[in-house]
């Protein structure tokens, strides 16, 4: 069986709309007006034991609605969904301690205490034994490089180090399943590759299973295999990442270095131009009929150096994202 199950998961907000002004709030008293928003729709997928898969979509498309529905802190409007066997928002204590959920725009330590009070707190509640916890303490601590910072009170520490405090305690009662909401949200390039490193090792050597929203193409590269991409509430891709930028990429990128004259007016009827600095040309090509186009621009120039490349993963999502948002708005 998977380690985490969603079947038709969908989940609906209703919304007061105010109108506008003080008549509008007047108006409001009497007669509310109210919208639904359809946060997830119809959301089903299955992720295996040990698999680190990425949730992606634009801003709203409904990655931490989908995440707060899997740890049980809301209830779908309709569909099901089961994590390790449990039904999340049964919040039973036993689906409790074999889970996490990491937040990164949310803090769950003490501010005003140092990270150590926190993480005695999380001992008691998850009742991990002392010895245990003395010992993944000792190894969480050594390989995020946070030990002498655990008796500091977290408001003193930096975002980066803060966010590694927040894996520690998500992790200390070995949760098999890990669901990561943007853990390195507003890190520079250095924590966030700390935590990247951290989150890969630790990932393979227990097993666990991930989930990982990321507005940062760099974490989804490092890390997962797998991507799932939802727009406007609804799945829009399930399967390899690297498949992804071949199904839904119509171009490539083509470095050309000249050894003799060319003119980039004429370049330009091959692709569009995306990089000018003579006697190199990064042009964006089609796909579809690159063959015949390289075989067209080596007979008709005299080329020093030529390579192809698929475009920024960035880049492709971001089509993917604007891709569906039309076919969306078109409906
Ligand atoms: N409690 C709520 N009440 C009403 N609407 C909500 C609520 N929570 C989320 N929404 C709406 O549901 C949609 C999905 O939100 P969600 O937070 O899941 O998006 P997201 O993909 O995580 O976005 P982001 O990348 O910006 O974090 C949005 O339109 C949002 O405004």
């Amino acid at each position: 069986m998977s380690i985490i199950e969603a079947q038709q998961l969908s989940k609906s907000y209703k919304v007061f709309r105010k109108k506008e002004g003080l008549l509008g709030s007047i108006q409001g008293v009497f007669h509310r007006e109210y919208k639904v928003i359809e946060a997830v729709r119809d959301v089903s997928f299955s992720i295996e034991k040990g698999e680190m898969v990425a949730f992606l979509g634009a801003n709203g498309a409904g990655k931490t609605t989908t995440l707060k529905l899997l740890s049980g802190l809301i209830h779908p409007t309709t569909g099901e969904a089961h994590v390790l066997g449990h039904i999340p928002w049964k919040r039973e204590n036993a689906y409790r301690r074999r889970f996490s959920l990491v937040m990164g725009q949310k803090n769950q330590l003490w501010w005003d205490l140092p990270a150590v009070e926190s993480f005695r707190l999380h001992q008691e509640i998850y009742r991990i034994d002392k010895v245990v916890y003395d010992r993944r303490l000792d190894e969480l601590t050594s390989l995020l490089e946070v030990k002498p910072l655990i008796r500091q009170a977290v408001r003193e520490l930096s975002l980066g180090e803060r966010m590694r405090m927040e894996l520690i305690a998500a992790l200390l009662h070995a949760p098999e399943v890990l669901l990561l909401d943007e853990p390195t949200i507003g890190l520079d390039v250095v924590s966030q590759r700390r935590v990247q490193d951290f989150l890969k090792f630790y990932q393979q050597s227990q097993q666990i299973t991930v989930i990982l929203t990321s507005h940062y193409m760099k974490d989804v590269q490092a890390l997962c295999k797998r991507a799932i991409i939802i727009s406007g509430g609804t799945l829009r891709y399930d399967g390899p990442l690297a498949e992804l930028v071949e199904k839904f990429s119509q171009y490539k990128l083509l470095s050309l270095q000249f050894a003799g004259e060319f003119n980039a007016d004429e370049l330009q009827t091959y692709g569009r131009i995306i990089e000018h600095l003579p006697p190199r040309v990064k042009l964006e090509v089609p796909r579809h009929n690159l063959p015949e186009l390289l075989s067209n621009l080596l007979a008709r120039y005299s080329i020093e150096d030529l390579e192809v490349q698929e475009r920024p993963l960035e880049d492709v999502i971001a089509e993917v994202f604007t891709a569906a948002k039309t076919q969306s708005t078109e409906k």
